[in-house]
Parts: structure tokens; sequence; C-alpha cells
């Protein structure tokens, strides 16, 4: 689906760089330096993907680069095959500024053989020293042990960091160029979606797309979407969304014939916002040109609340459909669409989304529960992981269906999945988890249908989200933990005090020494916003590669030192990574402001 984004799939562009002297020196280099550029692309090519399923492919320089001239050629070939990363490699040594690149966009890496017989390391700290003294920012690579000069092998730790370098630097690339579509404005007050196009704009190099809601009304009035396509969803939404409880008060309960017209609502809403971030060409083929060409969104949300929900029904369902790995036409890429146009939780669930290529999971941090509180309130003791302390993740809306932990893994452990590594089994265990209650009318006047189901098993997740503060610019915050399940009578006492018709995921954080990670109760009081952004997998280490080529200083997470991975320039900020990483990002500014 997502392949209808315009502009070409970012490469990664590989330069094997040599000592430029000839009659000796170069000759014997050449197979050694052009073997490492091959394994570095065979290395890349074999584990990495875009969201979309596609590979991501790899562009040799056409010659090593032994002086000024090679790089001039390589540049042009770069530019020509569309190259957003640059990883250069070497087992010698080579003449620093002059073959190093000079693209001050594209995120560079350096990788230099550890071996002796030439000096490949020495070259490294050179290169590294140029692109520092010249502002351009570089991660360096070196394995740690010495390997032979004729051993092509990638050690473990050196294709730890390629891939940790290029999964993040592949993602900032894929942003450049695209757009957040804001469908409306801001809802109650929500500072996140306040869009700011200049954060969106200097940081990401994306654009900001405003569309006022009305947009939706006139295109579901003037039937500007794929009417064979809605009827399609309409008889896939009776066959699979079971509708759940109304907890209305009876006598507020909308009729049957109303909730007809909300199912049609809720169903022509999803195909229209979707039709506005990505465009469709059925739109063209019923003689609207303009609308079949779309935003060009790679992300996106919707207000809702209030002017819309109070009047029309929420877009619970489109959220939640839109955020899944599948829908009426089967599997494909989730979307990444904020439920109250929330930009700045959209923006880390598009980072999760483009590292990990799975959906993500959106939720108000919304309840620190004690042992001491739950015992009180349930009269059970909270155990396991959850011994702790708990955090009560649940939004009405936009939370992934992939999120009940329907699919598994060879060992049968509950994961969030790619699309494509999903079975349809698996897709259809998510809608059977889900029931779709009448969404509150206290809150909801227009009415609508709310997702309701709880994540049911433990998964390695990271919670992210970024914040924008005056005078200092974004920030992004990392909590890397584990969802649970919690037994079936601490779990409805807990939620009947909330609202059950919505989503529940229960979030238990890695605690350690720092300060706000001494506790649960600190995680939850040192989150930034109402907000956050939840992705499979523990990925804050690639989450802090990301924020570094982007230039946002991590404010908070709770990931291992040795697993930290940024510019080698960093270093020369001071020794407190922390400390050195706000320095750091002040000194550079935004990338592309
Ligand atoms: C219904 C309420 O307005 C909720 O939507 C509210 O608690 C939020 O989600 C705020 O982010
Ligand atoms: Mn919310």
């Amino acid at each position: 689906m997502k392949t209808r984004l315009i502009g070409r799939l970012p490469k990664v562009g590989i330069r094997p760089v040599i000592d430029g002297r000839e009659r000796g020196v170069r000759e014997s280099l050449e197979t050694q330096t052009m073997n490492m550029a091959k394994a570095a692309a065979q290395l890349i090519e074999e584990n990495l993907r875009f969201p979309s399923g596609e590979k991501v492919e790899c562009v040799i320089a056409d010659t090593t680069i032994g002086g000024v001239a090679d790089a001039a050629r390589c540049a042009d070939k770069f530019s020509r095959e569309g190259v957003g990363v640059s990883l250069t490699v070497t087992p010698c040594w080579c003449y620093g500024t002059e073959v190093m690149d000079t693209d001050t966009l594209v995120p560079k890496a350096v990788w230099g053989f550890n071996g002796t017989e030439r000096p490949g390391a020495v070259y490294l700290a050179a290169a590294l020293a140029s692109y520092t003294q010249k502002g351009l920012p570089a991660f360096g690579i070196y394995g740690r042990d010495v390997q032979d000069s004729d051993d092509t092998s990638i050690p473990e730790d050196v294709s730890e960091k390629i891939l940790r370098f290029v999964r993040a630097a592949i993602a900032a690339a894929q942003m450049k160029g695209k757009s957040y579509l804001s469908l409306g404005y801001t809802s109650m007050g929500i500072a996140g979606s306040m869009v700011d196009s200049n954060f969106f704009q200097d940081y990401l190099g994306m654009r900001t797309e405003f569309v006022e809601s009305v947009e939706v009304i006139r295109r579901m009035e003037e039937g500007i979407y794929d009417h064979e396509e809605f009827e399609k969803a309409l008889a896939w939404v009776k066959e699979n969304c079971k509708e759940g409880e109304d907890r209305n008060e009876p006598d507020k309960q909308r009729d049957p014939e109303r909730k007809e017209w909300e199912w049609e609502t809720v169903v022509k809403m999803t195909l229209i916002c979707r039709d506005l971030m990505i465009g469709n060409p059925k739109l063209a083929e019923l003689g609207f040109g303009e609308e079949a060409r779309g935003h060009n969104a790679i992300a996106g949300g919707f207000q809702g609340q209030r002017q819309w929900t109070d009047y029309y029904p929420n877009a619970d369902f489109t959220e939640a459909i839109l955020n899944s790995s599948f829908d009426w036409n089967g599997l494909r890429e989730a979307f990444v669409f904020a439920t109250e146009n929330d930009s700045l939780n959209a923006v880390p669930m598009l980072f999760g989304h483009l590292l990990t290529n799975t959906a993500q999971i959106f939720s108000d941090v919304r309840t620190f529960w004690s042992p001491e509180a739950v015992k009180r309130v349930s009269g059970k003791e909270l155990t396991g992981l959850a011994r702790d302390g708990i955090i009560h993740l649940i939004n009405s809306g936009s939370t992934t269906l992939d999120a009940t932990a329907q699919q598994k893994d060879a060992e049968g452990n509950s994961v969030m999945k790619p699309y494509w590594d999903v079975t349809e089994d698996e897709a259809q265990a998510c809608l059977d988890n889900t029931r779709w209650c009448p969404a509150s009318l206290g809150y909801f006047r227009g009415g609508g249908y709310s997702s309701q189901f709880k994540t049911a098993g433990k998964m390695p997740v990271t919670m992210s989200r970024v914040n924008l503060v005056k005078g200092l610019g974004p920030v992004l915050q990392i909590a890397e933990g584990w969802t649970v399940e919690l037994p079936e009578d601490i779990h409805k006492v807990l939620d009947e005090r909330t609202d059950p018709t919505w989503p529940t995921t229960w979030f238990v954080p890695r605690l350690n020494d720092c300060d706000a990670f001494k506790d649960v109760y600190s995680v939850m009081a040192n989150w930034g916003a109402n907000h956050g952004a939840i992705s499979y997998g523990h990925i804050g280490a690639d989450l802090i590669t990301l924020a570094s080529i982007l230039r946002i200083p991590v404010s908070m997470h709770n990931v291992d030192e040795k697993d930290i991975f940024r510019p080698s320039a960093w270093g020369s900020f001071g020794t407190h990574k922390e400390s050195a990483d706000y320095k750091a990002c002040e000194n550079y500014g935004p990338i592309y402001g």
C-alpha cells in the first residue's frame, strides 16, 4: 500500500577508500578493499528491509576511492542512484579529507578494518578527526579483535554497528521529503497537536499538510471514495468486527438504525483518511484527479475531539484499523496515524515503525498502579514482572490491533511482526480478540465504536515520546520494558475503574539506578506528556542512534551504556554521555535547519 508514497526508496552507498599510491601499494589493496565493500553490502541486503517489504539496496562506488577525483565520481554516482546513507570502508591508510564524503545531509559511517598489516585504524582515526573538524558528524566502526588481512568475514561487533547505523540512517532518509498530514488541528488543548511545521521541516526534513476535517464530510457526502471498496469493507466489518457491550445509559443508547449509520460512517472515514494520506488511483477513474493524488503522508493524525466527535462518530475504528497490519484487503503495511492529532506521538511511532517495520501502539500513559494500591482495591498481590507496580496504557482509538498479542514466534512467544511475517490466522486472531463497543456518549456525543481488548501476553516493548521544549527544541525519552498480562481478577477490577470499552496494555519498565528509572512510579512521573508510542522489541539503542543523526537529544532512557552508538564527534563534548549528547545536538543544530 505505502508503495503509493512518492519518491524512490533511499539506497545505501558504500565507499571503498584506498591508499592512492600506485606502482604497488594501491594495487595490492584493491581486492581486499572491494571485498570489504561487497561484504558490507551483502550484510545489509540480507538483513534489512523497508516497512513496505522491499529489500534495502546498496550501491558500491564503481572504483575504489584513492583521491578526490575518485571521491567526486562516487558522489556523482550516489546522487544519480538516490543514495541516502553513506558507509565508507577501508583496510588501509588513505588520505583523510581527500577521500571523504562531504555531503552534509547524508548520514555517514566509516568502518576501519582492525588488521595490523596495513593501518586501517590509523586512517579511521584520521578520517573521524577530519569529519569532526569539518562539522560533519560520522559514526566510527572498528572491530574489537584483530583480523587477518585475507579474512573477509565481518565480526559480530562490527556487523551489529553497521546494521544499527544503517537501520537508523535509512529511517532518517525515508522521512525526508514526506509529509505529516494533520486532519483538523488542535485537540482539547493538547500541545502535541499544535503541529509545529518548523520542527518537522528542520529536524525531520518533512512537510506538514493541514486539511480541515470538513474535507472528510465533503468526501462522504459527494461520494469521493471507492464505492466498491466501501461495500467490500463494510461486509468484512460485519463479519469480523464483533460489536461489544453498550455501556451507555439504556435510555441514551442509539437505536439500530443510527448504529448502522455509524458503522457505515466510520468505514467511509477509514477509506477517506487513507486516501488523504497516500492517494488512490481509483478516485481518478471516478473523475477526482486532485483527490487521487493524496498528500504523500508517511504519518498523520486526526484531531477528532472535540468539534468532530461532538457531531460525528469518533475515529477510533479508523485509527485502529489504519495502525494495524491488515484490513479488508488483507495483510499490508501498517500506517502511522495518531489520535487527537498528537503529532509529537506520531513522530516516535514513525521512528518505531521505520526501525522495526512493525505496527505501533498509541496510548495514554494513564495510571501508575503501585502494588499497595492494587492490593487495596483488588485484595490481590501483583507478582512476577508486575511485582513493583505497573503503568496502565489505554486510549480510545488508535491502538493497533496487532497489540492484542496474538502473533507468535517459532517458540510460541507473543510478538508483533512485520506484516509479511503475519499469517492470515494471526490477523484473524487479532480481530477475534477485539470487540467494538459503542463509544461512551458522555465523551463522544457523535458516537462511533471503540476497540476493546487487552494485550494478552508478555512482549518486550519500548515506549518513547518526543517533547518540544521552548528554548531548547525537541527531546526524546525512551523506556524499555515489557507488556504484562495480569490475572483476570486483578485486570477486571483495575480496568472497570477506567473506561473498559478501550484497549488496555499493562506496561512494566526495566528499572536501574538512575533517578528516572529507580522505580515504576518515577518512570510515570518523568514522562513528559499524556501519550506514549510503544514499539515491539527493545529498540532503545536504535532510537538513540537515530536521534543523534537528527540531533535530537535523549532526555531519559534505560539503555545499557555499551549499546549506545552515536557519531564519534559526541566524544569531544565530554565523557558524560547525556550531557555530551545535549551539547553536541546544540552545537550541530537540526540537520535540515
Ligand atoms: C475521552 C477523553 O477526552 C480522552 O480522549 C482523554 O483522556 C485523552 O485521551 C487525552 O489524551
Ligand atoms: Mn489521549
